[in-house]
C-alpha cells in the first residue's frame, strides 16, 4: 500500500515514523508527504504542489492537517480516484462538504475511512441508531485548562454547552470527536457537548452518555496527551494508525 500524507505534525510524524522506520503495517509505506512549506526529508518525497502529490505514485492518502485543508483537498483525493482516511472529521459539520464526499466516493470508487480519533463507542452509538432506538447523545469533553483557553484559572470551568454543529465552529482543534460521534449518531444539531477547562488534570477526557430503546452507554476516557501538542490525545494518532493498519483486512471487527 502507497501511503501520501498530508501534514506533517503531530500525528502526521507520529505515523510517519510508526510506518516507514517501525514498520508497523508491513505492506505500508509512505512515499509522499504534502506540505504547505518547503521542507527537505531523506528518502521520502516532499510536495509542496498539491497536484504534483496527488500525481505521485500513491493510492491512499491520510489527512493529518487540519479542517480548511481537508476542505480543499479532500474532493479531489476521490477524483483522482484514491482511498482518503480523514482525521480533521470536524469538516463533515458542512453539510455541502460532506454531500460531496459522499457523491465523489461514489461515483469515483473511492473509499473514505473515518477514524474513532480519540474516543470509543461509536459501535455502540451507530448500532442502536440503525433502527431509530438512539434518543439523546451527549459528550462532555474536558481538558488540561492550557489546551483550551489561554487566562490561568484556578477552578474547573465549563467553557461551552451546546452542540456539536456550533462547538466545532469554536474549538475547531478540540470538538472533532463531538463530530465523528455526529455522524455516527443524532446528527451535529442533536448531538449535546459539553467543554470543560480544568487547570488540575493532565489527561484530555471524553465522557459519552447515551440513552434510548437500545438501552444506555456511559462511557469515560482519559487519554494520555501527545507531546508535541497536548490538545491532542495520543489515542487519535493510534486509531489513524489502526485504520492504516485494517484497510486491507479481509475479516474486520466492527
Ligand atoms: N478526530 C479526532 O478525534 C481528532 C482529530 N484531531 C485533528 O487532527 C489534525 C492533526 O492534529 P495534530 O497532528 O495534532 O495537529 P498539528 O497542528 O500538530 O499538525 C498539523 C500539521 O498540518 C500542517 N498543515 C496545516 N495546513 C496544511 C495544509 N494546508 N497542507 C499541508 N499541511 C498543513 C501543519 O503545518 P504548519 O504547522 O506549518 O501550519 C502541521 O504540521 C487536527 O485537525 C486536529 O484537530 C486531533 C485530535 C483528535
Ligand atoms: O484529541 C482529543 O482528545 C480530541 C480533540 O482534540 C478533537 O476532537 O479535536
Amino acid at each position: 500500500m502507497k501511503v501520501g500524507l498530508i501534514g506533517l505534525g503531530n500525528i502526521g510524524k507520529y505515523i510517519l515514523r510508526k510506518v516507514n522506520i517501525d514498520k508497523c503495517i508491513p505492506e505500508a509505506h509512505i512515499q509522499a508527504v504534502f506540505m504547505h512549506r518547503k521542507i527537505k526529508m531523506k528518502n521520502i518525497d516532499v510536495f509542496e504542489s498539491f497536484d504534483d502529490f496527488l500525481q505521485s505514485d500513491i493510492d491512499v492518502i491520510v489527512e493529518a492537517a487540519n479542517i480548511k485543508a481537508i476542505k480543499n483537498y479532500g474532493p479531489d483525493v476521490l477524483k483522482a480516484g484514491k482511498d482518503l482516511v480523514i482525521i480533521s472529521v470536524g469538516a463533515f459539520v458542512d453539510e455541502l462538504f460532506e454531500q460531496k464526499i459522499y457523491d465523489l466516493s461514489k461515483k469515483y470508487r473511492s473509499k473514505v475511512y473515518l477514524p474513532s480519533g480519540a474516543i470509543s463507542g461509536l459501535d455502540v452509538i451507530q448500532a442502536a441508531n440503525n433502527d431509530r432506538q438512539l434518543d439523546k447523545v451527549t459528550i462532555t469533553t474536558k481538558k488540561p485548562a492550557s489546551s483550551l483557553i489561554d487566562e490561568p484559572i484556578n477552578q474547573e470551568r465549563v467553557i461551552y454547552r451546546g452542540n456539536a454543529k456550533e462547538a466545532i465552529q469554536l474549538y475547531p482543534k478540540n470538538a472533532n470527536v463531538s463530530i465523528i460521534l455526529s455522524l455516527a449518531g443524532l446528527g451535529t444539531e442533536q448531538t449535546k457537548v459539553q467543554i470543560i477547562a480544568d487547570p488540575f488534570i493532565t489527561k484530555n477526557q471524553h465522557c459519552i452518555e447515551a440513552h434510548g430503546g437500545f438501552g444506555q452507554i456511559n462511557l469515560q476516557i482519559k487519554n494520555e496527551p501527545m507531546p508535541d501538542n497536548p490538545k491532542t490525545s495520543y489515542l487519535a494518532a493510534l486509531s489513524l494508525l489502526s485504520t492504516l493498519k485494517n484497510i486491507h483486512k479481509t475479516v474486520n471487527i466492527v
